[in-house]
């Protein structure tokens, strides 16, 4: 548990503390500034009681002065002023007494001072009715003899005596006021400061608290950010899901390239709307990689035709990128980049260790989020691969099911499919098919006289010489028993014959060796006709060509002949 925490546990406490000694301070200043006043009067009281002891003792020497005039003067203003002062000893000393009442030793000795005066007073009165009933002389002469002395000093030791202890009383009060004052001022000081400073440290606390509260809401409000962010995230993958799931399903379904490529180019499309690029396909040769489809529109324009060392994803045979910033190495079939935000992504698409192609797109990271174009890709690019691979293994299980074994060319069925087709692309470009029938001379004497065997042996070697002899995009065939199809897309009559009379040179040099014996030679006649001047259609042209054979047999043979 850190500090803090501590604190922020005795938080409470702290605040109840705080108040306490307020309180306390607050009623030990009302108590002290009533008890000082007590004090005070106490104080106040003492000096009005030895003033009023002073008074006495003035009262009755007033008194006694007055007597004394009186009898040395027998002056009626000395006995009327006699007469004014004598009740006042009486009258002071009796206040005196009922001043000192709530202590009594003070009370004792007011008593005795009142007693001593009385008595003094008693003997003055004694000597004025004296002068006053049998003259001053008498009054005098008993005046000499009478206690007027004794009484006045036994009255001043009373007076001192009464004095000594007031005083002592007033010095006891005033040490006693003087003691407190500072204690209490001490009291209340401390007692404040250490309020001022608890009330200091809690609001330290609560400070520090409101600072942890607002850390707390910044924290809650960043995670709800993180789960908004992640939400949206969350929600494009499971749309990414969604779109990469109907993609796969529809490339199960596509019978051909041109299809998956279509369905590819809209999958992306729609997958990354604000990013574009192209899908490159291996071309047979293998060096060089041809765009089959391109979706959106792209920040940076890749070419149509590059070949695999211009790409580093296909050197790598890894994702390559480059991030906006224009960081990481440029591949070589991309143009300059247009924007400072632009990024680029190539993934290569491979299958079973063989390169099959290329998905590249490019954009902008203001509207688009490279890394998501990269999660969106990489499926596809996989899905697409496998699709492709699964596509060209089916299209060579076809070709193979499309193949004479015993030649190793093409067979009639796949001359049917494709001659069609190869019409249509080349009328659809003006360009001429050559389509040539080629039959072996005499081959049934051929066989009577070297057994099947021989025959086989030749007709395979024919189908040698024709593959050879004939271009990638030519279509060689064996029509069927000793007979051979050739399709020569573009190809007009010239070069046609021109290529059967090589066709015919080179078959009629074959020498067979079949069980040790060399066979041969063997000649060949062949017919040729033309497209679009010998016939439109597949079944016109192969029957043009076919009646041109036919008039080579019967011009006598190994020779070509062009249809009219
Ligand atoms: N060894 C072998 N012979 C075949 C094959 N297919 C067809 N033949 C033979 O080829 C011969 C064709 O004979 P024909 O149609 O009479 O024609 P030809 O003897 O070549 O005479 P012309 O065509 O008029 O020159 C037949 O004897 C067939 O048996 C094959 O696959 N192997």
């Amino acid at each position: 548990m850190t500090l803090t925490e501590r604190l922020v546990k005795f938080r409470t406490s702290a605040f109840l503390l705080a108040v306490v000694l307020l309180a306390g301070v607050g009623f030990s200043a009302i108590w002290g500034i009533v008890e000082f006043s007590k004090a005070a009067k106490w104080i106040e009281h003492s000096y009005e009681v030895l003033a009023k002891n002073e008074e006495v003792k003035a009262s009755l020497r007033a008194t006694e002065s007055a007597a004394r005039a009186y009898r040395l003067t027998a002056a009626q203003p000395q006995y009327a002023e006699y007469l004014r002062t004598v009740p006042l000893v009486t009258i002071n000393t009796g206040e005196l007494v009922r001043m000192v009442a709530d202590s009594p030793e003070r009370t004792a000795l007011a008593v005795e001072l009142r007693r001593v005066a009385l008595e003094r007073l008693d003997e003055l009165q004694y000597l004025v009715v004296i002068q006053n009933t049998e003259g001053a002389e008498r009054a005098r002469a008993l005046t000499a003899s009478s206690n007027g002395l004794r009484l006045m000093d036994s009255f001043l030791d009373a007076h001192n005596a009464f004095e000594s202890a007031e005083r002592a009383v007033l010095a006891e009060r005033e040490a006693g006021t003087r003691r407190t004052v500072p204690m209490l001022i001490g009291f209340v000081a401390s007692g404040t400061l250490l309020a001022v400073a608890l009330l200091g440290l809690m609001l330290a606390g609560l400070a520090r608290e409101n600072r942890r509260v607002r850390e707390l809401e910044r924290q809650a409000r960043e995670a709800m950010r993180q789960l908004e962010v992640a939400a949206v995230h969350r929600d494009r993958l499971s749309e990414q899901r969604r779109a990469l799931g109907a993609y796969a399903g529809l490339l199960q379904s596509c019978q051909n390239l041109d299809e998956v490529m279509t369905l590819t180019a809209s999958a992306t499309a729609e997958l990354l709307p604000a990013a574009g690029g192209r899908c490159y396909m291996v071309h047979p040769s293998q060096n060089l990689l041809e765009s089959a489809s391109s979706f959106g529109t792209p920040s940076s324009a890749s070419e149509e035709l590059m070949q695999p060392d211009q790409c580093w994803a296909l050197r790598r045979g890894q994702v390559h990128r480059t991030e906006p910033g224009n960081t990481g190495m440029r591949c070589g079939h991309l143009g300059p980049a247009t924007h400072a935000d632009e990024w680029t992504v190539c993934v290569p698409m491979t299958a079973h260790g063989v390169t099959l192609g290329l998905l590249h797109a490019s954009g902008r990271a203001d509207s688009i989020d490279p890394h998501a174009v990269r999660e969106a890709l990489e499926p596809i690019a996989e899905q697409l691969s496998q699709t492709i691979a699964n596509l060209q293994l089916r299209e060579s299980l076809r070709v193979q099911s499309l193949r004479d074994p015993l030649t190793g060319l093409y067979n009639r069925r796949y001359l049917e499919e494709n001659l069609y087709r190869e019409l249509q692309r080349c009328e659809r470009r003006e360009l001429p098919v050559a389509v040539m029938m080629l039959d072996v001379d005499h081959f049934k004497r051929f066989n009577d006289e070297n057994g099947h065997a021989a025959g086989d042996a030749f007709l395979a070697r024919v189908g040698e010489v024709l593959l050879d002899l004939t271009r990638g995009e030519d279509i060689a065939c064996r029509y069927g028993g000793e007979e051979f199809t050739l399709v020569l897309p573009e190809a007009t009559h010239e070069v046609a014959l021109r290529r059967g009379e090589q066709i015919r040179e080179a078959i009629a040099g074959i020498s067979v060796v079949h069980l040790r014996r060399v066979l041969g030679p063997v000649t060949v006649s062949i017919g040729v006709a033309c497209f679009p001047q010998h016939g439109g259609s597949p079944e016109r042209l192969l029957a043009a060509a076919d009646s041109a054979l036919y008039r080579a047999k019967a011009e006598g043979r190994d020779r070509v002949v062009l249809t009219v």
